[in-house]
């Protein structure tokens, strides 16, 4: 398999959360969240290299994670922008890899074993992200909470990361998103509306994303069980 870089988002400000301190540094087992997940990367074997993409304040702090946590993959640290795919546009900059991941830094959960099921299925297909099955009823509610409709469940899948394409090719979506005042809420929506297919490979239901505070304690349980 060919090295692979990954772009590491963390500049993002953790509004559902609610604390003061950004979610990617609460402490998470003894160790901020997000250098669990960095720390995970290191024993990815298919990642030659890492870019880390914090809020502008944060880059001395990340910086000193580097040393401090012995993080030998990541090559630079950079600021991030306004929305996400600001932040992964940044980071795409810093990578030299032919194939790329985009993972978040508050998913810290992830499984070795996932990751490469995403490459795999992005050697397959061209373009591959992480996903489960929704395993409850999915409504479509209007502004005044009355259901509107229920999309078939068969066909739903629930979007994690990482999500992994060729570099060109995403920074390629980006760049054209972005003239177009195209805004998505994951990598894959920018390649998909240029007609890229897009495969899922199965993810696992325990790599959450840290969001709201019932996050926390779940994967302080999962994380103290994988290790
Ligand atoms: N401008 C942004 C916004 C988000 N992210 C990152 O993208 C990931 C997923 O985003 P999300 O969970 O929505 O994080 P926040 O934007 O921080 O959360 P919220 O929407 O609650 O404010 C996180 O690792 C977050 O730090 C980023 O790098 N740059
Ligand atoms: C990219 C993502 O994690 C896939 O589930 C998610 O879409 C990020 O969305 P958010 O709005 O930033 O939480």
């Amino acid at each position: 398999m060919e090295a692979w870089g990954a772009v590491i988002v963390a500049a993002g400000k953790g509004t559902r959360m609610g604390t003061i301190q950004s979610k990617q540094y609460l402490p998470l087992c003894g160790k901020p969240v997000l250098v669990h997940t960095l720390e995970k990367f290191e024993q990815i074997e298919e990642v030659a290299e890492v870019v880390l993409v914090v809020g502008e304040q944060d880059v001395g702090l990340c910086r000193s994670y580097v040393t401090d946590y012995k993080l030998t993959k990541v090559k630079a640290v950079v600021a991030g922008g306004a929305e996400r795919q600001d932040s992964v546009y940044r980071g795409l900059q810093e990578l030299d890899s032919r194939w790329v991941m985009i993972h978040d830094g508050v998913r810290p959960l992830v499984s070795r074993e996932a990751v490469t099921r995403c490459c795999q299925a992005a050697y397959r297909h061209g373009a591959a992200v992480l996903a489960v099955p929704v395993k409850d009823t999915i409504k479509q509610v209007n502004d005044q909470g009355v259901i509107t409709g229920t999309p078939d469940r068969q066909s739903l899948w629930s979007i994690q990361t990482p999500q992994a394409f060729q570099r060109a090719q995403i920074v390629d979506a980006l760049e054209r998103a972005a003239a177009d005042g195209f805004l998505g809420t994951d990598d894959a929506m920018a390649v998909e509306r240029i007609g890229v297919q897009v495969a899922v490979a199965h993810g696992e239901y325990t790599n959450i994303k840290i969001t709201t505070p019932e996050d926390l304690p779940m994967a302080e349980l999962w994380l103290s069980g994988q290790k």
